[in-house]
């Protein structure tokens, strides 16, 4: 599917538990434009992980609009654009890696064959094609994780939403991830908004980092990120990359910034 962008005007976030009210975001307004990697970035609670399941349809806000390209944001789940990667790869444990990148595919539209033909592409787009045949088990974390970013592709979203989905891997796999993500996108163009708490994976894969506060939720700043692509290693130790982390750890730790 073509790449389309999502616009959100308006967006406000209450739930009501137990009598109490909590209003986890208000007026809030973005703007996605189409193939771009846009990443949510803000402290625990903000509302980042609200904020995704609204821009991708799965939440219906309390109040304001959500368009994904031309249509609503319910029209666009039900048409399945939406692709979603969560920090838990969720597989099945008797289904093989080739098995499980094909089976959303396959319970949405039933063709084994195209399901699995699909999941074998997306498969070799995550580097993983020569571990088709293995069970979730025989999977490192990295490794099972790319299964699920295959099982989201195989749909051939327009969107992919990703939910801090490298927080539960340790560094070294997590920068592995990173540039493998920063090549997936490369290659298939879709629009994707991350979530996450980590300024260097922002500023590494983004081209617009938004950064949230709390209580409640409001985007405070938008960053355009100009460090050139492709990004690898060498990119971290760039002027212009520090220089972009500096600035959104302002905003994310101000008292730093005055006790500097
Ligand atoms: N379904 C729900 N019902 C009630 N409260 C909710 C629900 N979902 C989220 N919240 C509340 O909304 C607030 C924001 O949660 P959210 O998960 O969006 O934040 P976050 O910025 O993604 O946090 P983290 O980085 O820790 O994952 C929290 O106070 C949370 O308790």
């Amino acid at each position: 599917m073509a790449a389309v962008g999502i616009t959100a005007r308006g967006v406000a976030m209450t739930f009501r538990t137990r009598g109490q009210t909590n209003t986890v975001l208000e007026s809030l307004d973005i703007r996605i434009a189409p193939s771009s990697f846009v990443s949510l970035l803000g402290p625990s609670g903000c509302g980042k992980s609200t904020l995704l399941k609204i821009l991708g349809g799965i939440m219906k806000p309390s109040a304001g609009e959500v368009r994904i390209g031309d249509e609503s944001a319910q029209d666009a789940v039900r048409n399945r654009e939406i692709g979603l990667v969560l920090q838990r790869p969720a597989l099945l444990p008797w289904k093989t890696a080739r098995q499980n990148a094909a089976h959303l595919r396959m319970l949405a539209k039933g063709d084994k064959k195209a399901s699995l033909a699909a999941a074998d592409e997306a498969l070799e787009l995550v580097g993983l094609a020569h571990a088709a045949d293995k069970l979730p088990h025989e999977l490192s974390g990295g490794m099972a994780q790319r299964v699920s970013i295959a099982r989201a592709l195989a749909m051939d979203p327009s969107i992919l939403l990703m939910d801090e989905p490298f927080g539960a891997l340790d560094a070294i796999t997590r920068d592995a991830m990173n540039e493998s993500l920063a090549q997936i996108w490369a290659a298939t163009g879709k629009t994707i908004v991350f979530v996450t708490h980590s300024i260097s994976e922002a500023v590494f894969l983004s081209d617009v980092v938004h950064v949230m506060s709390a209580n409640p939720g409001r985007i405070v700043e938008s960053i355009e990120v100009d460090v050139p692509f492709p990004r690898t290693e060498a990119s971290f130790e760039l002027p212009e990359f520090v220089a972009y982390s500096n600035r959104l750890r302002e905003w994310l730790h101000p008292s730093e910034r005055k006790a500097a």
